[in-house]
């Protein structure tokens, strides 16, 4: 995360833990299950105490040893098991429904997220936390049974020791209570090794993602695979393993030494005068067979606490994460249209005083558009041009309302765009970006939970019909909503991408070097029959473009340079029947230095 393209969002602005809340508000909504799950592993808890109790009384007195210790035995052993089972399932579906909805709240906040905020963070870190993170916090659900069983366990044993022999049972505490403290200060060190783990997760997660996006480029230069897999990768994963190694080291000597203690209470139990064997055999040997019994539950509590840490840890990370992105402006709740609704046209649109800026942490450097004035009326056909790097995506993504202006104001029909109305506005754009996204169903054209065949056999033709006229209809096609196949060339994916927008029929069109992917051929067909034919249709087209034998045809072409308009040039009027004039470019363009870094 090197760079930003907004202040730090105010931290009071945001309501505080929303992972945190919604894992509560998943408890809530659960309690009836979570405490049935919680007397279950209690009952289980109980009946293995009463279980050892009955054994201890059937051992120690064999005459004892009849009809109604044995039904006793039996009747615990059965509540344990049906106790085992239940709190299994409950805590199963627990942990399952956690980890889902984790994974829906964080997708959902992203999605709703401002663009500026989603590049900003970028994937790695909540691939992260959706994957290894969630699953963690869902892991508390399989501790938990096992903290409050065991724990219950242990909490019977000590209480049984009491019974027997309280000054035993003190002794069995301060075991407990000193080993605790031992346990707590390798805890510290463990926590602070699972959260650097967390980091250098994200780290390993950028370096997987490159392992895909860099194939080409690694398998074409073996020396640069090596240094990659072995030096960047290699160390990204080392970092992990050794930090989580660090913290399971950090437990291990914690549980160690809790059990190190009760061994050394035992021996007290066994050899010292006042309390051992040497006082009364009989209890002694009662409350040594406790405490061997106490053992195996006590190593499963310890054992189970990291999980409880690792969980917590986790959690935090999600909510660290989700801070990055700014909470959703309540408009963002609001209904969306439902698919092919019809959006608001406008007859004018425009920018007053627009400004923007991307501020570069590593050079502290900032990158201004702006101020940008600009008006857009309905069935003009507008080229903006300049060298790379001069601002033109960044106008066009003030322009389609991804991102929020810093300075100036958009209005549509003299009304401004707000906060609240973003939303609304955005709906007005069908864009392709240079570096668009083509899913592999028309979401938001045809609903694939739509069960109305007729709307969906209507959207199919329609979409046909355009891959035909893109001249791809012998290589894809759709059936109810999606695309036969996306493994084509560039220049096709971007014709199907030209289809979809097409297919959303929105007032405002824009395209982003389309035309630098297809053939001289279909560049010809772009430029000189779709883009006259959607200004016909009275939509408004802005083109990004180095097309400089294409200018020609726009209403308007408007170069930018450093971020500002530096020329603006008009076509002269021409008729077009039945639509009164527009514009034919009149004035020679400058000439255009195309793909000359102006940064
Ligand atoms: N996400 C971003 N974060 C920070 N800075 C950015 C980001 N995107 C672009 N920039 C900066 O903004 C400047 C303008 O980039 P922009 O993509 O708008 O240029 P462009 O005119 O569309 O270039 P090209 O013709 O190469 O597509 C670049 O020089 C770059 O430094």
């Amino acid at each position: 995360m090197t760079v930003s393209n907004a202040p730090p969002v105010n931290g009071s602005d945001r309501p505080n833990k929303p992972a945190t809340r919604l894992l509560l508000s998943l408890l809530r909504r659960s309690r009836g299950a979570l405490a049935l799950a919680l007397v279950a592993c209690v009952a289980n808890g109980v009946s293995s105490v009463l279980l050892v109790a009955t054994l201890n009384r059937a051992l120690s007195a064999p005459a004892a040893a009849d009809l109604p210790l044995a039904l006793r035995f039996a009747a615990c052993a059965l509540v344990a098991l049906i106790a085992r089972i239940v709190s299994g399932v409950l805590f199963a579906g627990l942990s399952q429904d956690t980890m889902g909805r984790m994974r829906e709240h964080v997708s959902a906040r992203v999605a709703a997220a401002e663009l500026r905020d989603v590049e900003r963070v970028g994937a790695a870190p909540v691939q992260s936390i959706l994957t290894d993170d969630a699953t963690n916090v869902s892991m508390l659900f399989f501790a938990l049974p096992n903290i409050v069983m065991h724990g219950s366990i242990v909490a019977g044993c000590l209480a049984y020791l009491a019974w027997l022999s309280w000054p035993v049972c003190v002794l069995a505490l301060s075991a407990i209570v000193v080993g605790s403290l031992g346990y707590r200060f390798g805890d510290i060190r463990a926590i602070a090794s699972l959260e650097a783990a967390g980091s250098a997760q994200d780290r390993l997660f950028d370096y997987l993602g490159s392992l895909f996006a860099g194939a080409k480029e690694l398998k074409l230069h073996r020396e640069r695979a090596r240094q990659f897999v072995d030096g960047q990768l290699g160390a990204a994963i080392n970092e992990v393993r050794d930090h989580r190694r660090r913290a399971f080291v950090a437990y291990a000597i914690g549980v160690g030494w809790i059990i190190f203690l009760f061994y050394v209470f035992l021996g007290a139990a066994t050899f010292l005068p006042s309390i051992g064997v040497h006082a009364d055999a009989q209890a002694a040997a009662g409350y040594v067979i406790v405490f061997l019994f106490m053992l195996v539950p006590l190593d499963g509590l310890l054992n189970n606490l990291p999980t409880v840490n690792a969980a917590r840890v986790s959690l935090e990370r999600i909510e660290r994460v989700l801070a990055e992105f700014e909470e959703p402006h309540h408009a963002a709740a609001l209904p969306v249209p439902s698919s092919g609704a019809q959006v608001a046209a406008f007859d004018t649109l425009t920018l007053r005083g627009i400004t923007h800026a991307y501020f570069h942490e590593r050079d502290e450097r900032m990158f201004r558009i702006g101020p940008i004035d600009l008006t857009f009326k309905p069935g003009e056909l507008v080229f903006i041009v300049g060298g790379n790097g001069s601002g033109k995506t960044t106008l066009a993504k003030v322009l389609t309302g991804l991102y929020e202006p810093e300075g100036g104001v958009i209005e549509v029909d003299g009304l401004p765009v707000t906060r609240d109305t973003r939303p609304a506005y955005r709906e007005r754009f069908s864009t392709v970006f240079n570096d668009f996204h083509l899913f592999d169903t028309l979401l938001g054209i045809v609903d694939p939970d739509d069960t109305n065949e007729s709307a969906r056999a209507a959207a199919d033709e329609r979409a046909n019909a355009l891959i035909a006229k893109l001249a791809l209809d012998h290589k894809v096609s759709v059936e109810n909503g999606t695309f036969s196949t996306r493994a084509l060339s560039t220049g096709q994916r971007k014709r199907l991408a030209l289809v979809v927008a097409y297919l959303e029929d929105r007032p405002f069109y824009l395209f982003d070097e389309w035309a630098a992917d297809q053939d001289p051929s279909f560049k010809a067909v772009f430029y000189e029959q779709l883009l006259p034919e959607l200004r016909g249709r009275g939509k408004t087209v802005v083109v990004i473009t180095h097309d400089d034998r294409y200018f020609s045809l726009a209403d308007r072409v408007l170069k930018l340079d450093n971020g500002a308009i530096v020329n603006e040039t008009r076509g002269a009027p021409r008729a077009v029947a039945g639509s009164g004039t527009v514009r034919v470019p009149s004035v020679q363009v400058d000439v255009i230095q195309t793909k000359v870094d102006a940064s």
